[in-house]
């Protein structure tokens, strides 16, 4: 199987694992990038069986209206019973890094709304250990100079994601060269940059399950 049939063999594998709870006052978690929108086009089968989806991005957002599926506002949403979305790349501890498409904010903020977290990823996204992907970090504009520098000092290589201008008005600063042995410290200390939006490490609240295509199958991991 190559990569695009183990995405789309994850997208059918979180149907399964959510549809039992589709009914009319469900609303869904809904994350960003191709292994996403596999799941969002086969969700639209679904669209008028449940209320609607939160999406972490405008382009996810497009895609389930496209479908007929109702977008609703987080804040009016309460708690959410699930959060689907993919990984740039995904430890044992189902500690991801994420932000490859530059939703990652809107991502951390759906998540932590969700009481189950379901990655969906094929396996080429995972890793013993996080860092080989380059870690991005959403910053304020006028910041960007100034954090850049503060990674620099942490021995990280920033570089600036030149163009990219996320859904909040923001830029993006990716790092190389960081081995994260301590996930959850180092999101905290890259939280503590002042400028800094989100960092792209999911550690703190990462994934309750994952589910990752294999040449063999879907394996499912659960950790809650
Ligand atoms: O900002 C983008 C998101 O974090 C995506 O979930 C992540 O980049 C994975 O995307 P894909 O499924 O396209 O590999």
């Amino acid at each position: 199987m190559n990569q695009d049939e183990l995405k789309a063999a994850v997208a059918d594998a979180a149907i399964k694992e959510i549809e039992p709870w589709l009914e009319k006052d469900t609303v869904l978690g809904i994350g960003t990038g191709s292994t996403a929108n596999l799941f969002i086009d086969r969700l639209g089968k679904f669209a008028g069986r449940f209320k609607g989806a939160v999406a972490s991005s405008d382009a996810s957002t497009k895609r389930l209206k496209g479908l007929g599926i109702d977008v609703l506002e987080l804040n009016s949403s309460g708690t959410l019973p699930f959060y689907i979305d993919g990984a740039d790349e995904v430890n044992a501890h189902l500690q991801m890094i994420k932000g490859g498409g530059a939703a990652l904010t809107r991502e951390k903020i759906v998540a932590a709304c969700a009481e189950r977290f379901i990655c969906i990823a094929d396996d080429s996204k995972y890793v013993a250990q996080l860092g080989h992907f380059p870690l991005p970090i959403e910053v304020i504009p006028m910041a960007r100079s100034y954090v850049a520098r503060e990674l620099v000092k942490l021995g990280a290589e920033p570089v600036y994601r030149e163009g990219v201008v996320t859904d909040n008005g923001n830029q993006i600063i990716d790092c190389y060269d960081v081995m994260i042995d301590d996930p959850k410290a180092m999101e905290a200390t890259l939280n503590g940059i002042v400028g800094v939006v989100t960092n792209g490490l999911f550690a703190a609240r990462g994934a309750d399950v994952l589910l990752l295509g294999k040449e063999d199958g879907v394996e499912r991991t659960a950790l809650r």
